[in-house]
């Protein structure tokens, strides 16, 4: 168990397992973008971790950016989502892969889609660790999962509670709700 702040946190998906299945999405990558030298890009913060093993293990001629949008205070969504902030590439015609820790009510990632497919890309396709398919609030296709959860907190490997848990090297989930 973890005690972040006030709360209790217990072990949901471990690093072996997330490891894993970080690699087949990789090799998922490595075969669909073969010769496409995709972009990608990852929303900070919390995919800062994902992305990095992630990227290890692609293979293939490819690129990597960051972006900045927050949408979260404490466990629940404020409902903002803010401007992408920090893009300086050109996407225009480039094959973007936007990579997200966790899609809980789609909101963000509804927001970053829409404003990086007005850049005209040549392709645009949603990678996430996490997928929430029950807390999804607005309608979005997410093309690359790692794991489908049920709707519960989460913390651990990037993603965090009120600043913290972004170090731990697994997942873990609000004792209350598991
Ligand atoms: O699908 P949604 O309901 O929009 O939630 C998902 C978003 O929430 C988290 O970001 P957060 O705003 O907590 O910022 P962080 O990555 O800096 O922790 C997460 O990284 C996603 O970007
Ligand atoms: N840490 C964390 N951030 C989120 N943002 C949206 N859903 C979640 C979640 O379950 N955990």
């Amino acid at each position: 168990m973890k005690q972040i702040k006030d709360k209790n946190f217990v072990p949901f998906i471990e690093s072996v397992a997330l490891q894993a299945r970080i690699k087949e999405l990789a090799q998922q990558v490595n075969k669909d973008y073969e010769g496409k030298n995709p972009l990608l890009i990852g929303v900070l913060n919390g995919s800062f971790m994902f992305i990095g093993d992630l990227f290890k293990s692609i293979d293939i001629e490819c690129e990597v950016t960051f972006i900045r949008v927050s949408s979260y205070q404490n466990t629940e969504s404020t409902g903002q989502v803010k401007q992408i902030l920090g893009l300086k590439e050109d996407i225009k015609n480039r094959h973007v892969i936007i990579v997200e820790d966790i899609v809980d009510t789609g909101m963000t990632m509804q927001e970053v889609l829409g404003q990086l497919a007005s850049q005209k890309p040549a392709s645009i396709k949603i990678l996430t660790l996490l997928y929430k398919p029950e807390a999804l609030k607005v309608p979005l296709k997410v093309d690359y999962v790692c794991f489908e959860i049920e709707p519960k907190f989460v913390v651990g490997y990037g993603l965090d509670y009120d600043g913290f848990g972004r170090n731990l090297d697994a997942i873990y989930v609000l004792e209350e709700e598991k």
